[in-house]
């Protein structure tokens, strides 16, 4: 089976980041991906633009999407405002398949990407939505100081499964160097600690977490579930890494 999947992401013309990267990884897992820009950016070495789609036109190409086949999941990745979130979910309302939810809300060079609240992304939970936060996005969710332990993680993990959300996966690549390398993914009832190891990574291979939450997308369209999901979206994130290639 070839899941379809909705890409909801901002456009990075170089594919480093955003909409190309998720099709990419998409595609990589074996799935179909529908591309649709929530906003044009430009994320250069001196330069940085956001401008939002129009929520018209994000409808439309919901829509018509839509009037094509049915759609197996959908990966949420940066919606730069209230009225493109409140149009993308009309547009979905009737829809009940997963859902991947990456909170960004800055690029990895802290750039402002999107408007929307904390507020916003818990209002999206769901049964069936997976929520991937990194832990500084945690801790944003859940109003808390910062998050610097493996422990930390996964009580945020559990408690933003609290709040609604079917599955919580808190990335810790960002943990501390002596805190070893960590994803927790908390669903009902079930909190799972993933282990790793740190990769050196090139600067110009970014985009990790658009591509963890796509291939995960694309997992859970194709009815796996969540945690064989995201191992093997960890395993297409860890390959890209090492090559450079989805
Ligand atoms: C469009 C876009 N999406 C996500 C990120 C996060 O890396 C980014 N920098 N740009």
């Amino acid at each position: 089976m070839r899941p379809r999947v909705l890409l909801l992401a901002g456009l990075e013309p170089t594919g480093r980041a955003g909409l190309l990267a998720d099709v990419a990884a998409v595609r990589a897992r074996g799935g179909d991906a529908v591309a649709v820009p929530t906003a044009q950016t430009a994320q250069g070495a001196h330069t940085f633009a956001v401008v939002p789609a129009s929520p018209r036109m994000l409808a439309a190409q919901v829509t018509a999407a839509r009037e094509w086949g049915p759609l197996h999941a959908v990966k949420w990745g940066v919606v730069p405002g209230p009225s493109q979130l409140a149009t993308a979910k009309a547009a979905l309302k009737d829809s009940d398949v997963w859902w991947v939810v990456d909170p960004v809300v800055r690029s990895s060079r802290g750039q402002v990407l999107s408007r929307l609240t904390a507020r916003h992304y818990l209002a999206l939970a769901g049964p069936r939505v997976l929520v991937t936060p990194n832990l500084e996005e945690a801790a944003w969710l859940l109003g808390r100081p910062a998050l610097g332990t493996v422990e930390d993680a996964q009580e945020a993990a559990e408690a933003l499964c609290q709040r609604g959300f079917g599955a919580v996966l808190v990335k810790g690549g960002h943990l501390p160097e002596g805190q070893g390398l960590a994803d927790v993914l908390a669903s009902a009832g079930r909190t799972v600690v993933m282990r790793g190891r740190r990769l050196k990574r090139p600067p110009e291979r970014r985009g990790t977490g658009c591509r963890l939450a796509s291939a995960l997308a694309a997992e859970l369209g194709r009815g796996t579930g969540p945690e064989a999901a995201v191992r093997a979206a960890r395993e297409h994130v860890t390959g890209y890494l090492r090559t450079g290639r989805d």
